[in-house]
């Protein structure tokens, strides 16, 4: 099978190459990336105005398979991924039950390449049963398949237990996803503690209760070569701390999601449990200092933390919804939106963020259009207008706090290993549209 792809803007931050080319896929790989390529391909797509970049990569997604199918399922957040343009996603182990053992990450695989349309990397606990009392199996995880370790949703507030882990995980070469919140702390909080809680009158979240955490990680994994990965960073304080970890050669990187550069606490009502999420969204000074850390390189990636939830979870008091919004079909509009648009991110920028960083983080070898590479190719109109509609989402669930928002940029097209899987921004299969 051949597929050339014409007249696209080529964006590939590995190979340095921001300029209008064609792309030319054989065999699932990458055969050729050159001006005017004349072949014979099986087809054609004329990428004329579009951006034409690595397969997106997402570090943080909740699939909620096995045990919450009901919000999401391995097959539907998957699908989720491919509208957005991932070709690749990491899924979170809080599920029922967790993955903290092999038996779990099998069955993930096992459903993941019969039901994913892009690539499932399963993610294990850090802790059995995310309880924070001894270490999962993830000798025998990693071994299985695992690309990293994580008790996103929670944190290893045993700082012995976190130190043995960040070890192990060097030993092991994964990076360690750190949810950062002290749990005393964070409370009985729902939204950001500040101006606009005591307006509201709802209990509030401190920005330390992210910061503390943050610091304590980046002071345990120091000197000890684990990777150790921030997940869904939300304040200034963080931001500061990460860039004094990074200027003492700590290895560590950093992720943010789209809701926490688009918008701030004040968007924050009691009746819209969709603004409702964790951590939470923090003040104005916090989403600049998050903007220019992603403008300076000192934020690496943009990460979804695709949270879905069923309407039942989320249509209830402000204190009771559940903590989390789904992120996957409208990150690429967001980021395109508030950030290039905005003059913050060059296109270069974006796809290091969502693309090549996230790739060097799991170590895998994908992130780029390099010759030879496996075919994970999206494909970008950066100027289509459009508001986001809820009900458009694949996803099983629709708790956004984005409805109606007019937004610019859509995923025209999803190639996963050479396959397209989307095509003029539906989903295909067996060549039709489904
Ligand atoms: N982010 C959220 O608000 N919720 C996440 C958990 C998490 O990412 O910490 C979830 O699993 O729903
Ligand atoms: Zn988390
Ligand atoms: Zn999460």
């Amino acid at each position: 099978m051949s597929l050339l792809i014409k007249n696209g803007r080529v964006i590939d931050p590995i190979s340095n190459i921001d300029e209008v080319k064609d792309v030319l896929i054989k065999d699932h790989r990458i055969a050729a990336v050159a001006k005017n390529i004349e072949v014979a391909a099986e087809k054609v797509i004329d990428a004329k105005g579009c951006w034409v970049v690595p397969g997106l990569i997402d570090v943080h997604v909740h699939l909620r398979e096995p045990g919450f199918e009901y919000k999401e399922t391995i097959e539907t957040g998957s699908k989720s991924a491919a509208i957005g343009g991932f070709t690749s996603i990491c899924c979170m182990p809080n599920t029922n039950p967790v993955i903290d053992n092999t038996k779990v990450v099998d069955f993930i695989l096992n459903k993941a390449s019969k039901e994913a349309v892009v690539k499932v990397l399963p993610i294990g606990t850090i802790t059995k049963g995310q309880l924070g009392e001894e270490l999962a199996e993830i000798k025998e995880m990693v071994k299985r398949g695992i690309c990293g370790i994580s008790e996103d949703g929670k944190t290893v507030m045993n700082s012995r237990l976190m130190e043995e882990a960040l070890k192990l995980a060097a030993e092991l070469n994964i990076p360690v996803f750190s949810h950062c919140e002290d749990h005393a702390l964070a409370g009985k909080g729902v939204m950001n503690e500040g101006k606009r809680s005591r307006e509201l009158g709802i209990q509030g979240i401190p920005s330390a209760s992210e910061e503390v955490i943050a610091a304590r990680d980046i002071a345990l994994a120091k000197d000890k070569g684990a990777k150790l990965h921030l997940c869904h960073i939300s304040t200034k304080g963080t931001v500061e701390i990460l860039k004094k970890g990074k200027d003492e050669g700590v290895f560590v990187t950093a992720e943010v999601c789209p809701h926490h550069f688009a918008l701030t606490e004040e968007v924050v009502t009691a009746e819209d449990t969709n603004t409702k999420m964790n951590p939470p969204l923090r003040s104005q000074e916090d989403v600049e200092a998050i903007r220019e850390a992603l403008r300076n390189g000192i934020i690496d990636m943009i990460a979804t933390d695709h949270a879905p939830h069923h309407e039942k979870d989320k249509n209830t008091s402000y204190e009771k919804a559940a903590f989390g919004i789904v992120g996957l079909e409208t990150a690429v509009a967001l980021t395109i939106t508030e950030l290039v648009e905005e003059g913050i991110l060059t296109p270069m920028q974006m796809i290091e963020l969502m693309s090549s960083n996230p790739a060097k983080l799991l170590g895998i070898d994908r992130g780029t259009l390099g010759i030879g590479k496996m075919a994970d190719i999206t494909i970008i109109d950066p100027e289509e207008t459009y508001p986001i509609d809820k009900n458009q989402f694949v996803s099983k669930a629709k708790n956004t706090p984005f409805h109606g928002k007019k937004v610019k940029g859509k995923v025209k097209y999803t190639i996963v290993e050479g396959n397209i899987i989307v095509e003029n921004g539906s989903l295909i299969e067996g060549g039709q549209k489904i």
